[in-house]
């Protein structure tokens, strides 16, 4: 898990504290994998893998896949392309039909067939750890993208050329993002693409041509970024037959056609999954009138903007799925308290009944989890919240009068008592004030930043940072706004 901060309140790291960060550019792919098709850049504003790419609307009739007669492919804006309705389509229509057969799955039987490039493939995939499920299938896609007369090419050649996502960021940008969890997140990445461009280099070192996985041609980390990319990005996880077991669980697949929606939390368009009798159909249904010239949309999932960011390359603004992690640590916590006028805080050395609720919060102990979060839904996390009422009180008795779900919950006002709670409000408000001037620019720096002629990867390294500062500005203003309810005479400012 990554640690945001250590210690003390002088080390609190919102930066990262390791330096080292790949840089890698999508576009070298182009010199690495000699692929049959040269790379070009499209017409429109978001470069395809060539420049005009076979129709992906009449591949997937032809393949015996629906598309309704209203949608369309055009640009989205910011967004790239996107599915547009040329018509009014009324809710409840359906959009899209994939036939089983076109969805792109990492192949799932065991018996290669004699096929040695099909279980070369497995055995590269078993490198990969599960969190990264999205390589698994990257390898699959790379494997495609190589062969000619793919099944799948008219889809791959439709493919972004390069993607936004920060692996791709030069390292100054990775470190402009200036938030450790993430930089953490990236770092990791990154650090995996290049020792798996040298296991798979080993692994393919000595094989024949024919049972080469990649036709022979060399793959190297930006081609792996590049194809971890478009599935992190695209892939959606549905019910299909799993690698790992053969059982049927949630399995990523790439689904053309339908991986042209982009992403809303409020969406127009949602995906149905038809097991009937016979083979599954991945069905797309319009869930709200679509009105003339509106964008199909999808929701990608709630979360956050590290999540939006290192998958599938944007930022949403004002997303209410976005959070700030810190680390538990009882000298933090200790400094914060005092900051906000608690005299005597104990967090660093609680008393063994506050050590037991803690190790039921799971903060103590050897299993202890210690990342927690302030924003989103819940504003502040419940076993935060519980934690600080807790350690802010002396009152072993009142305390064991109410249940955790009680002590985590901010809609419960001051199970503790209005001292303890108004002592718990200051504590979360001071952390937000650390937490806020540990990141080396203000918002206002930002913005106008912002407004110059910056790289792709340096505005999003911008609008990302300006969306964690306001979740803690956000949150601050919550509490604030508690504690002036619970004490309404008494002034913030103290
Ligand atoms: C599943 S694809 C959607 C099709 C894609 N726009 C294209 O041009 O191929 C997901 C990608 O679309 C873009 N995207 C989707 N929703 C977006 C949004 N709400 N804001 C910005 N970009 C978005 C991002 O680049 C994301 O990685």
């Amino acid at each position: 898990m990554p640690i945001l901060m250590s210690s003390t309140t002088s080390k609190i790291v919102l930066t990262a504290t390791r330096d080292y960060c790949l840089t890698m550019n999508s576009r070298t792919t182009t010199g690495v994998l000699t692929f049959h098709r040269r790379f070009t850049c499209s017409a429109t504003g978001t470069p395809r893998l060539v420049p005009n790419p076979p129709d992906l609307i009449k591949w997937v009739r032809r393949e015996g896949g629906f598309v309704h007669p209203s949608v369309r492919i055009a640009e989205s804006g910011p967004c790239g392309l996107g599915l547009v309705a040329s018509e009014e389509i009324p809710k409840g229509s359906e959009l899209i039909a994939l036939p089983e057969h076109i969805p792109l799955r990492f192949p799932v039987t065991e018996s290669d067939n004699g096929d040695e490039s099909y279980s070369n493939l497995i055995n590269l995939a078993r490198h990969v750890p599960e969190e990264l499920w999205a390589m698994r299938l990257g390898l699959k896609l790379l494997q495609e993208r190589a062969k000619t007369g793919s099944f799948w090419w008219p889809y791959i050649s439709n493919l972004p050329e390069t993607y936004t996502t920060p692996i791709f960021f030069s390292g100054d940008d990775i470190k402009n993002l200036q938030y450790a969890p993430l930089l953490y997140q990236v770092n990791k990445r990154c650090r995996f693409l290049l020792d798996f461009e040298k296991e798979v280099r080993r692994e393919v070192e000595d094989v024949k041509l024919q049972n080469h996985p990649f036709g022979g041609q060399d793959v190297d980390a930006s081609s792996l970024g590049w194809a971890m990319s478009a599935v992190s990005s695209r892939a959606f996880r549905l019910h299909g037959k799993a690698l790992q077991n053969g059982n049927h669980g949630n399995v990523p697949m790439m689904l053309p056609l339908i991986d042209m929606c982009n992403h809303s939390f409020n969406p127009n368009a949602e995906i149905v999954q038809e097991q009937g009798s016979g083979n599954p159909t991945m069905l797309v249904v319009a869930g709200m009138n679509i009105k003339e010239r509106s964008h199909m949309t999808l929701n990608y999932g709630c979360l956050n903007n590290d999540l939006f960011l290192l998958d599938y390359g944007f930022v949403v603004p004002s997303n209410p799925y976005d959070c700030i992690e810190l680390k538990y640590d009882g000298g933090l916590f200790d400094a914060a308290s005092m900051a906000a006028g608690v005299s005597n805080p104990n967090f660093s050395s609680p008393a063994p009944w506050q050590q037991q609720i803690l190790s039921k919060l799971n903060l103590d102990g050897e299993q202890a989890l210690l990342k927690v979060t302030l924003g989103g839904s819940e504003v502040v996390e419940g076993r935060l919240l519980a934690a600080l009422r807790v350690l802010l009180t002396n009152e072993a008795e009142i305390v064991q009068k109410h249940d955790l779900n009680t002590l985590k919950s901010l809609s419960i006002e001051a199970p503790l008592g209005l001292s303890n709670e108004s002592a718990v409000l200051r504590t979360l408000i001071a952390l937000c004030v650390i937490a806020l001037n540990h990141f080396p620019t203000k918002i206002m720096e930002d913005e106008t930043l912002l407004k110059k002629d910056v790289s792709t990867s340096m505005e999003l390294a911008l609008q990302f940072r300006i969306q964690k500062k306001s979740v803690i500005i956000d949150v601050m203003r919550d509490l604030a706004k508690r504690l002036k309810l619970l004490s309404p005479n008494e002034s913030l400012a103290s």
